[in-house]
């Protein structure tokens, strides 16, 4: 087993990173040991991986295990399922001790955070994050919420677990296509931090596809570090923070042109991460080489890379809605050569006509 810490002063937490971990009932006692606990989680995870985890708790010492099933889906991240999560908390007596178990991807991880930072305002939660994405990245940082339909995560607090128990085993059961979606932010990570990290992903991608368990694990703990040291600098992203949003500009107006759910957000932060890295190639920050080799990243990851025909206008219509911008001008997170990241804005003809020449339609 790995762990480590997100250092945050008192709102500190360990994520402990391993195989099996879903049965390590001694990882959940200092959270959940005599207080009732509400595992939320969907119609896929659930059946999967509910009772395992709800045996846990118990041998935990939880006093009583509740669970909310939520519906599976992007589409679902919104005020009505939200409210499903307040409805079961309600119905069965929860109270401000009571600890809220996220069990899932990010989806089911932002909401159950979001949940848990305004019922009674503020109750402990734990992430258990079962897809690659929320592995490597979804479960640590704090950012939780819902979306809108004119923009991703609009509406949201950052608000920290406090413990992250990552079981590696679960990615077994984890589709290819979502596999994919994990890759994605593990390059952004490499990209925007560590070039390292990136030649080892990119020399053992084909390993990684393959769900080598071991490469896995080591990834994990990568991406985790990177995410933690960034976020233990800038919590509420006052400005350093933003550079984990590379891809994510153009990545979110692809979820929400298309309509959540039709690109998945590691889909929509690839080609994001290639529509960028064009820009950049285009604003002379990086040579047409480093351009090239991050698209090609991004192929390799089974990823797409080039944009749907939402229409630039439309694409431009949805990132003034990003919540990076400052006075009404769209930042962008930028690449100085591959590894170092800063936001910046960018000219907006130039913008648009990378996006049209790259294919998204005018
Ligand atoms: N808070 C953050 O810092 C942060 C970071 C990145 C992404 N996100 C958010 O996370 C969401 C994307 O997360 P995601 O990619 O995990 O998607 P997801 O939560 O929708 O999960 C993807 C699919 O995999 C299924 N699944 C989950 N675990 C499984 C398992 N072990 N076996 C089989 N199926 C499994 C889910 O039911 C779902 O159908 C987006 O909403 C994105 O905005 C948040
Ligand atoms: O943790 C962060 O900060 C990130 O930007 C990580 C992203 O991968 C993630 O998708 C995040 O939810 C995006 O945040 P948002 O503030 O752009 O909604
Ligand atoms: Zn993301």
């Amino acid at each position: 087993m790995h762990s480590l810490n997100v250092d945050l002063g008192d709102r500190s937490y360990p994520i402990h990173i391993g195989n099996g971990l879903l049965a390590r009932a001694e990882l959940f006692a200092p959270v959940v040991s005599g207080r009732t606990v509400m595992v939320c989680t969907n119609t896929t995870v659930g059946p999967l991986y509910a009772d395992r985890l709800n045996a846990t708790l118990r041998e935990a010492g939880a006093k009583a295990v509740h669970t909310v099933t939520l519906p599976d889906g992007e589409e679902y991240k919104d005020w009505p399922t939200l409210q499903r999560v307040f409805d079961a908390l309600l119905q069965h007596h929860c109270d401000r001790k009571t600890v809220l178990v996220a069990l899932g991807g990010g989806v089911i991880g932002d909401m159950g955070g979001f949940a848990a930072s305004a019922f009674m305002r503020g109750i402990p939660f734990i992430q258990v994050p079962t897809t690659l994405l929320s592995q490597v990245d979804s479960s640590v940082g704090g950012k939780t919420g819902i979306n809108h339909p004119l923009g991703k995560n609009m509406i949201g607090a950052f608000y920290q677990p406090q413990l992250v128990i990552t079981d590696i085993a679960t990615l077994n059961t984890l589709p290819d296509r979502e596999l994919s979606c994990g890759l994605a932010e593990i390059i952004k990570h490499g990209a925007i931090a560590d070039t390292a990290y990136l030649d080892v992903v990119e020399q053992n991608m084909p390993a990684l596809l393959n769900r080598d368990a071991e490469l896995l694990a080591l990834v994990v703990k990568r991406s985790c570090e990177i995410k933690a040291d960034v976020v233990s600098k800038d919590e509420r992203e006052g400005g350093l923070r933003a550079i984990l949003n590379f891809g994510h500009t153009f990545g979110h107006a692809i979820e929400a042109g298309m309509g959540y759910g039709q690109w998945y957000h590691g889909e929509a932060v690839g080609c994001g991460m290639v529509i960028a890295a064009e820009l950049c190639k285009r604003m002379g920050r990086l040579s047409a080489e480093e351009s090239a080799r991050l698209k090609k990243v991004v192929i390799q990851a089974r990823l797409p890379a080039m944009p749907p025909k939402l229409g630039v206008n439309k694409f431009m219509e949805l990132m003034a809605h990003d919540k990076k911008n400052d006075a009404g001008a769209i930042k962008y997170v930028l690449l100085n050569g591959l590894g170092k990241a800063n936001t910046s804005p960018a000219d907006e003809a130039l913008v648009r006509q990378t996006l049209l020449e790259l294919g998204a339609g005018d």
